[in-house]
């Protein structure tokens, strides 16, 4: 994994959109706005997953694969959605399996922050922080989702900001 501030440019978001000079932000960084990441070795990799879930009540996970051929014709829609700006009442949780693919950030200072991810990386996006995802240019990616419940899986786009769990999060992290 790899996180720095998103260049902002308008072009195709599949690119990397790193500023140059790059102004890299680090795994404490991203803890300060929520973020919690973990890299996941290839032995027993199940075990760690597991250990994870009973540490944090994760109770459900199904996985998902987002290229054309993983979605079929949901593919361009989907796309879409997730890389518009949105937010989860619920943690969003993913562990890569396969692929490469952005998740991108707004943090505490309202900016945005790319994390690049790949394959045995495990993210949590804290609820109420806004985010978006996509793929890069290889155009695949697998995951696994962890949920704590049953997922309903409700993306709820800015800019709305009375969302109590954007509150909450906002107060979590001003607290921090
Ligand atoms: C790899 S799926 C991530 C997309 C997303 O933000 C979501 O599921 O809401
Ligand atoms: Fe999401």
């Amino acid at each position: 994994m790899r996180a720095y501030l998103y260049d902002n440019l308008d072009t195709d978001c599949r690119e990397p959109h790193e500023q140059n000079p790059s102004v890299p932000v680090s795994v404490e960084e991203l803890e300060a706005s929520g973020v919690l990441y973990w890299r996941l070795k290839d032995e027993n990799f199940e075990d760690q997953i597991d250990k994870i879930c009973a540490d944090r009540n994760y109770k459900n996970r199904d996985q998902i694969t987002v290229s054309k051929q993983g979605l079929g014709e949901l593919f361009d829609a989907k796309i879409k959605t997730f890389f518009a700006e949105h937010l989860h009442e619920d943690e969003e949780i993913r562990a890569i399996l396969e692929g490469t693919g952005y998740f991108d950030i707004r943090d505490k200072q309202d900016r945005w922050v790319r994390i690049k991810v790949e394959a045995g990386d495990l993210i949590v996006l804290p609820a109420g922080i806004y985010h978006r995802f996509t793929l890069d240019s290889n155009n695949y990616l697998k995951a696994m989702r962890l949920f704590k419940e049953d997922p309903v899986w409700t993306p709820l786009n800015r800019p709305c900001d009375e969302y109590p769990y954007r509150k909450a999060y906002l107060n979590v992290i001003e607290a921090n």
